[in-house]
């Protein structure tokens, strides 16, 4: 059953035809949407339905057209990712590189241009695996994130394993989640929480809240609690209530949010635009299913997080830290790391 739910998939890539293959946390049903043509549609007033995967900075998410799904249980044995491999984190002119923009962040948030802001980079490494068993191996080690492969041929190939929901809409109920602050997962161990980290995760809270306070009937903001992502700990608060504004306003007070622009957000987004050099493209944008449901109204977003995208046989894996005050160059450098693990823990299993 699942194998031949997978040759479908492997079939329609053949043909170069747009397609998703995802998992939702906690769940153990794949769904896989499939477009019958390589049209790029785009999606502007967020009423169709579909699958839809946003940049980072562009208004118009891509939108797989929903022209067949196919879905099928599946529910491997959890494997846990605790085998460290070789990494390839960047070379030295990299961490010279990313250093120094944490540097600058930094200066620019004592001079007060903004509290936050989340700084990036992108991490190449050789991978010849095929992309179905790159996604395999992601449902088995990942259960709790949104796992997920998404095509299209005009656009590329990208996969990941988020933590993060952007939103979750049923009707008029919705929710949301505020997550930062990241620490390294070690086995027996529980997180102790520096300040640093509370207060980057109590900065994105606030925007949250803020920014649906008038639009969120009956808001509930539940206290941080330590959520486990493969080989990390983050900070996770819940925002929930009643909705009284549509998809696409909703989608534009949130995105993007704190955890992956910064605080205010045009000044934050100004500083990353300008100078991270180079283009996160899909990387802290957002993705997934938009009107589903018998009455359509039915939406989960994620984050796009923990991600890589696979260009002929090379991998790129984005990684981002947000940078406060209270930020030390060097570590935020090692968190980068650290979160590129979770990719490339995958990739080198195949090595
Ligand atoms: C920007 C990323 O993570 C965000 C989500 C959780 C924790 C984060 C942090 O601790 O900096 C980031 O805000 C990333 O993984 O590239």
């Amino acid at each position: 059953m699942f194998s031949q739910f997978l040759e479908k998939v492997d079939g329609q890539y053949s043909l170069k035809l747009p397609f998703v293959v995802y998992r939702k946390p906690n769940q153990t049903k794949v769904k896989a949407i499939f477009q019958e043509n390589d049209q790029l549609h785009r999606f502007t007033e967020f009423t169709k339905n579909g699958f839809i995967f946003g940049a980072f900075d562009d208004e118009h998410p891509i939108r797989i057209k929903i022209d067949r799904i196919e879905e099928v249980e599946y529910n491997p044995k959890m494997e846990v990712a605790i085998d460290k491999y070789p990494f390839a984190t960047g070379d030295k002119h990299q961490k010279e590189f990313h250093i120094d923009l944490v540097t600058r962040a930094i200066n620019e948030i004592k001079q007060g241009s903004f509290e936050k802001v989340v700084v990036s980079r992108k991490i190449e490494v050789p991978c010849d695996t095929a992309p179905l068993s790159l996604f395999l191996l992601l449902l088995k080690r990942y259960k709790n994130t949104f796992c997920y492969i998404w095509y299209h041929p005009k656009v590329g190939l990208w996969i990941g394993a988020t933590p993060e929901t952007l939103l979750t809409a049923n009707g008029k109920k919705f929710s949301t989640m505020s997550l930062a602050g990241t620490l390294e997962y070690k086995a027996n161990l529980e997180p102790v929480w520096g300040e640093k980290e509370l207060n980057e995760q109590e900065l994105v809270t606030q925007y949250i809240s803020d920014n649906l306070r008038d639009n969120l009937k009956g808001m509930t903001v539940s206290k941080p609690e330590s959520v486990r992502a493969g080989n990390l700990w983050h900070l996770r608060s819940n925002i929930s209530g009643e909705i009284t504004i549509g998809l696409k306003e909703t989608v534009e007070a949130l995105h993007p949010t704190p955890a992956v622009c910064g605080l205010p957000k045009s000044n934050s987004k100004a500083f990353i635009l300008t100078h991270e050099n180079y283009d996160r493209e899909y990387y802290t944008g957002f993705l997934g299913e938009v009107n589903f449901g018998e009455d359509s109204n039915e939406s989960h977003l994620f984050v796009n997080l923990r991600c890589l995208k696979l260009v002929k046989s090379m991998a790129f894996i984005y990684v981002g830290g947000g940078i406060t005050k209270a930020s030390i160059p060097e570590k935020e450098w090692k968190e980068t790391n650290i979160k590129a693990e979770t990719m490339l823990n995958i990739i080198n299993f195949f090595k």
